[in-house]
């Protein structure tokens, strides 16, 4: 055989060869053709894809390795994260403190998405504030604030009034929560009804938004709170300082809380105090006393 092949004529040896070339030839077009109908993506991954969306991923990787230089960025900056943010946390208070309260904002707008598909069963009713309230309960554990209440008993259980209390800081809300009777209903600025998801969770659980800048229409909505007090089986929650004030001290009420409670043939019950120290580093004990309600009708 091997003998027959090394003394095959010369032209049959150049037939063999040339057919053999013109094979390779026929194959390399094809494979060819079959590349130019594939995407630039699925070229680079060397096969055809099924679904839109591993194209696109694809052509995302294609596109990091263009840049390969960004991945010892990104590690770079994760790294440099992973050693800055420890370091502010124990060296820097104020930096604590802002991680802190970052932390409790988006930990709340969180819940708020979890919220509102719950509330919106029931709409616009202040039942549901007793969905926010037990949804908000735990915060207090992962602050280490320790809630004391005293004198929650003077609260009546069914009859229109309003509560005051001081404000410090966005962190009164735990403390609100713990002693917030039932069907009673925050009065808020406007402003946090555009708080995202805790906007409309407020807004889903009855709280009344003022606009503080608008006297006239501020008064005409207390005005209507005062109507509902006195016809339905609600209570009304307001910060008489109308707005937060850090430094201890209380800031001149403003009437509003008080015109309500004369104009609701009731009077303002409570008074609250937060500890200091648990505004400065979120951390500490949470006093709330609670006084009878006034006895006089306006
Ligand atoms: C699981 C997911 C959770 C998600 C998340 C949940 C969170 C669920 C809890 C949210 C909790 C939010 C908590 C927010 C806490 C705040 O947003 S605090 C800020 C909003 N609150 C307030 O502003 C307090 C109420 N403000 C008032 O009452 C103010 O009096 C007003 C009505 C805004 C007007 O303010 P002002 O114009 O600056 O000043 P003021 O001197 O009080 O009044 C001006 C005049 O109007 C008269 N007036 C005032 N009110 C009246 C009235 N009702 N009738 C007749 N005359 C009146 C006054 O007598 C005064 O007239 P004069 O006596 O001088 O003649
Ligand atoms: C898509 C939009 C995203 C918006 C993100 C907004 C970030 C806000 C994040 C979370 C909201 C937490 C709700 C906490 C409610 C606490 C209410 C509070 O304490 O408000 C302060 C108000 O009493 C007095 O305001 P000022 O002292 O006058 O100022």
């Amino acid at each position: 055989m091997g003998k027959g092949r090394n003394t095959a004529p010369r032209d049959t040896q150049a037939v063999c060869a040339e057919r053999e070339l013109e094979e390779k030839k026929d194959a390399a077009g094809a494979r060819e053709g079959q590349r130019r109908r594939q995407s630039p993506a699925e070229r680079s991954r060397g096969g055809a894809t099924k679904s839109p969306l591993v194209d696109a991923a694809k052509r995302c990787v294609a596109r990091m390795e263009l840049w390969p230089g960004i991945w010892p960025v990104l590690l770079l900056l994760f790294l440099l994260l992973l050693f800055l943010l420890p370091t502010l946390w124990f060296c820097s208070p104020s930096a604590k403190y802002f991680f802190k309260m970052a932390f409790y904002n988006g930990w709340i707008l969180f819940l708020a998405v979890l919220a509102i598909p719950v509330c919106a069963v029931r709409g616009r009713n202040v039942e549901n504030m007793k969905i926010l309230r037990l949804m908000l309960l735990h915060i207090k554990y992962l602050y280490g604030i320790r809630v004391e209440v005293r004198g929650a008993h003077h609260f009546p259980p069914s009859q229109p009034y309003v509560v005051v209390s001081n404000h410090q800081s966005s962190l009164d809300l735990l403390g609100m929560m713990e002693v917030l009777p039932g069907r009673c209903v925050p009065i808020a600025k406007r402003e946090l009804l555009w708080a995202g998801s805790a906007g409309l969770a407020c807004w889903l659980a009855g709280v009344i938004f003022i606009d503080r800048k608008r006297t006239g229409d501020a008064i005409s909505v207390m005005s209507e709170v005062a109507q509902t007090l006195l016809t339905q089986d609600v209570r009304v929650w307001v910060f008489p300082e109308g707005t937060r004030n850090h430094n201890g001290s209380m800031l001149p009420f403003k009437r509003g809380a008080f015109h309500l409670a004369v104009q609701a043939q009731s009077c303002p019950p409570i008074k609250t105090s937060i500890a200091r120290r648990s505004v400065a580093s979120l951390r500490g004990d949470v006093r709330y006393g609670c006084c009878p309600q006034c006895p006089q009708k306006g």
